[in-house]
């Protein structure tokens, strides 16, 4: 019998913290025919993880959101320690979501003493954000892998935002066999079309004010590309221009097939012009669908 995930306080979803409790209740719940839909994130949630977990609770009887700011996927460089954390008003918000089950894992529950295996994607990761975050993917690819095996959800949930990341599990799910039904959820934006994100809170006001540019230079390159420009001299164009829109570094700017992420000004199927541009130490990501016109 599956210990009953603790309600501590009204409003709040229910936390688990070992990965015992969470096997024994996903496996009352599968047990008694119900499907289960995994929501991981790092936390610091926002209108996008929320639309995740309202999109696993349409869809399935259960919605499981796991919190875990997971380090192997920081370089030593990277922001770990000073990424967001508020478990409390996470919690909060996602009771508002109707979540059923927060799975909030201490470092040492999912990296024992001795923890010694990587999982690595090879191919998706070797352009766009691969090069620029060198160790992010095994990170992520090893932790959700660990998330999928411990909770045996019938469906996870990712977001189009990181669409990298999104390509990079469902190839692991395929590879690994493990029986989960990856779905893609759409980017959530702001008014201006600023991809929501835990770090656009870094951001100072005069920083959020270029990042807002950052939208309608993608709109207008997608709809140049759409229209039969030359992409190479498009995109060319476009590099030259963050400096004078007020963005610190471009890290990349990249029309690449969706299937294999590999940049091509002639992409063979379906395609996305991808970013990485830096405000400050805000690195923002986007990407936005481009349908090229047919040669
Ligand atoms: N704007 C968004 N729209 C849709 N999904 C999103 C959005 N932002 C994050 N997600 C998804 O939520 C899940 C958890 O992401 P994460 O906790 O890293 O949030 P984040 O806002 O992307 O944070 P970060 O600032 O670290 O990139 C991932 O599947 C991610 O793609
Ligand atoms: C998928 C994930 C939760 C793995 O740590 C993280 O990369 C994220 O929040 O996108
Ligand atoms: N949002 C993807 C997780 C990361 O940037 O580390």
């Amino acid at each position: 019998m599956a210990a009953p995930a603790q309600p501590s306080t009204a409003g709040e979803t229910p936390v688990l913290r070992t990965v015992a409790e969470l096997r024994a209740q996903v496996a009352q719940w599968r047990g008694a025919g119900e499907t289960v839909g995994l929501v991981p994130t790092m936390g610091a949630l926002h209108e996008g993880h929320l639309t995740l977990v309202r999109r696993a609770k349409a869809e399935c009887r259960r919605a499981v959101a796991t919190l875990f700011v997971n380090p192997t996927q920081f370089a030593p460089t990277e922001d770990f320690d000073a990424y967001p954390r508020d478990e409390a008003k996470d919690r909060a918000l996602l009771a508002t979501a109707g979540c059923d089950l927060l799975f909030a894992p201490s470092v040492e529950a999912v990296y024992p003493p001795g923890f010694s295996t990587v999982v690595e994607v090879k191919g998706l990761t070797r352009h766009l954000d691969g090069p620029f975050r060198p160790g992010h993917f095994a990170g992520v690819a090893t932790v959700v892998s660990k998330l999928l095996l411990m909770a045996a959800p019938t469906h996870a949930y990712f977001g189009e935002k990181d669409f990298q990341q999104l390509q990079v599990i469902r190839r692991l799910a395929g590879d690994l066999d493990i029986p989960v039904r990856i779905v893609g959820v759409p980017t959530v934006r702001e008014a201006d079309k600023l991809a929501l994100s835990s770090r656009n809170r870094y951001m100072t006001p005069a920083q959020r004010e270029i990042a807002a540019r950052l939208p309608p230079l993608m709109q207008a390159l997608v709809t140049r590309l759409e229209g039969g420009a030359n992409v190479e001299a498009v995109l060319n164009e476009a590099r030259g221009q963050f400096p004078g829109l007020g963005f610190d570094r471009l890290d990349y700017l990249e029309l690449a097939d969706e299937a294999t992420l590999t940049p091509s000004p002639h992409p063979a199927g379906p395609a996305r012009l991808f970013v990485a541009v830096w405000l400050g130490r805000t690195r923002l990501i986007d990407n936005w669908p481009v349908r090229l016109p047919q040669k």
